[in-house]
C-alpha cells in the first residue's frame, strides 16, 4: 500500500446499494461517513458540501442518479427515460460552477443509448458511474505526473481551496504532485490559503498534506501577496471547476487574485484540471455561471456569529482567472500553453 492509500480516504465509496461518503465537513477533527440511498439525500450531501471539489461532484451525482434509477417501479423503457430525464435535472441543480456536474450526468445519460430494456438500462448506468470514478483516479494520477514535470522538489509552491484526493476519485488535480512526491520521498513545501468563507484550504488541504507527509505552511487569504514576495514562491497551482475555450478558468473564490499577484511578481500560475472539467461549448469565462452561497457563510464561524446581525453580504463561491494570467493549464493529456483555443483544439480533442 502506498502512503497515500492509507493516509487518505477515500471519498466516495459505491457500496453495491447506496453510496458511502466521507463527510467533508466534519473535517479535519472528525473522519466520519455518511451513507447516501437517496436522490435526496445525495443532492442534499453535494448542496451542503458534505462532498464538494468539480470531480467528486461528478462522481457523487454520478452514483447517486444511477443509485436512484435501480429502483425506479418501471418497466416500459420509454416512461423509465423520462424519469431518469427528470432526475438527472434536479441533481444538475444542486450547484452551478463545477462543469463536471453536468458532464458526469450527461454521460449517464449517453450511456444507456444502447438498452434495449430498463434492467439492460439500469446495468449500464451502474457500469458508467463506477467507470467514471475509475477514470478520474487515472487522469488525476497522470496530472500529478504533468505537474511534476514542471514543478521541482524542494521548490515552495502555493495553492488555494482543496483540489485534493478528497476532491476527486483519488490524488487529487493542484494537490497531485505533491502526493506523488511525497510517496517518492521527494518534498515540496506547499503553502496553503485558508480560503475563507468555507476554509477548505485550513480544514482539507491542511489536513490531506499533513497526512501525505508533505511539508505545509498555512496562510490566511490576506497573506498571500506578502507571502509570495518574501518566501521565495516558485509557482501557483489551483484546481478548477470551469474551464471556457480560450482558457479562461472558473475556480474558487481567491484564485483571479492570487493570479493578478502571480502575474506582478513573474511567478508561474498553474491550473490543474482534468478534461472532464473543460466546457467548450463557452468561448470565454464571462458565461460561466457563478454560485452564490447564504450569508451564513461569511457572517458566521463554526456557528459562532462573527458579523452583526442583518449586514448585507455578497458571497460568490467563485471567480474566473483570464487566461493571459494563467502560464499553463496541466491536463492528463499533457501541458497545454497559449494559446489555449489552438492548444486545446490540438492536444484535447486530438483522442
Ligand atoms: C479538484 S476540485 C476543483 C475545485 O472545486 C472546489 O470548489 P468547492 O470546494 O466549492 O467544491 C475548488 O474550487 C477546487 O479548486
Amino acid at each position: 500500500m502506498t502512503r497515500l492509500q492509507t493516509a487518505i480516504p477515500i471519498s466516495i465509496e459505491w457500496m453495491d446499494n447506496h453510496i458511502k461518503l466521507l463527510n467533508q465537513q466534519a473535517l479535519p477533527h472528525i473522519t466520519e461517513y455518511i451513507d447516501l440511498y437517496t436522490l435526496q439525500d445525495v443532492y442534499e450531501a453535494i448542496t451542503a458540501l458534505k462532498v464538494r471539489g468539480a470531480p467528486a461532484i461528478g462522481i457523487t451525482a454520478a452514483f447517486g442518479l444511477a443509485m436512484s434509477a435501480q429502483n425506479y417501479e418501471i418497466d416500459e423503457l420509454e416512461a423509465f427515460l423520462v424519469k431518469l430525464q427528470k432526475e438527472k435535472e434536479y441533481l444538475n441543480s444542486s450547484r452551478p460552477t463545477a462543469v463536471n456536474l453536468s458532464w458526469a450526468l450527461n454521460r449517464l445519460i449517453n450511456s444507456i443509448g444502447n438498452a434495449r430494456s430498463v434492467n439492460e438500462a439500469k446495468t449500464d448506468l451502474l457500469h458508467e458511474a463506477i467507470q467514471i470514478q475509475a477514470e478520474d483516479e487515472a487522469m488525476c494520477r497522470q496530472i500529478g505526473e504533468n505537474a511534476l514535470l514542471l514543478l521541482t522538489p524542494g521548490d515552495s509552491v502555493m495553492t488555494i481551496c482543496n483540489a485534493g484526493s478528497i476532491a476527486t476519485a483519488k490524488y487529487g488535480t493542484a494537490l497531485a504532485p505533491f502526493h506523488l512526491a511525497s510517496e517518492r520521498g521527494k518534498h515540496f513545501h506547499v503553502y496553503a490559503c485558508e480560503t475563507r468563507p468555507v476554509l477548505q484550504g485550513a480544514r482539507l488541504t491542511a489536513w490531506e498534506l499533513q497526512q501525505s507527509g508533505v511539508e505545509t505552511t498555512l496562510i490566511t487569504d490576506n497573506m498571500a501577496a506578502h507571502t509570495m514576495k518574501t518566501k521565495k514562491i516558485k509557482a501557483v497551482i489551483v484546481g478548477a471547476d470551469r474551464i471556457a475555450a480560450n482558457g479562461d478558468t472558473a475556480n474558487k473564490i481567491g484564485t483571479y487574485g492570487l493570479a493578478l499577484i502571480a502575474k506582478s511578481l513573474q511567478i508561474p500560475f498553474y491550473v490543474a484540471a482534468p478534461s472532464s472539467s473543460f466546457d467548450l461549448t463557452l468561448k470565454n469565462g464571462d458565461s460561466i455561471p457563478i454560485e452564490e452561497r447564504n450569508l451564513e457563510e461569511v457572517t458566521t464561524l463554526n456557528g459562532t456569529q462573527i458579523a452583526p446581525e442583518g449586514i448585507q453580504v455578497y458571497n460568490p463561491a467563485f471567480d474566473v482567472t483570464s487566461s493571459e494570467l494563467i502560464t499553463a493549464i496541466i491536463t492528463e493529456k499533457g501541458i497545454l500553453y497559449p494559446s489555449y483555443t489552438e492548444s486545446i483544439k490540438n492536444q484535447l480533442l486530438r483522442y
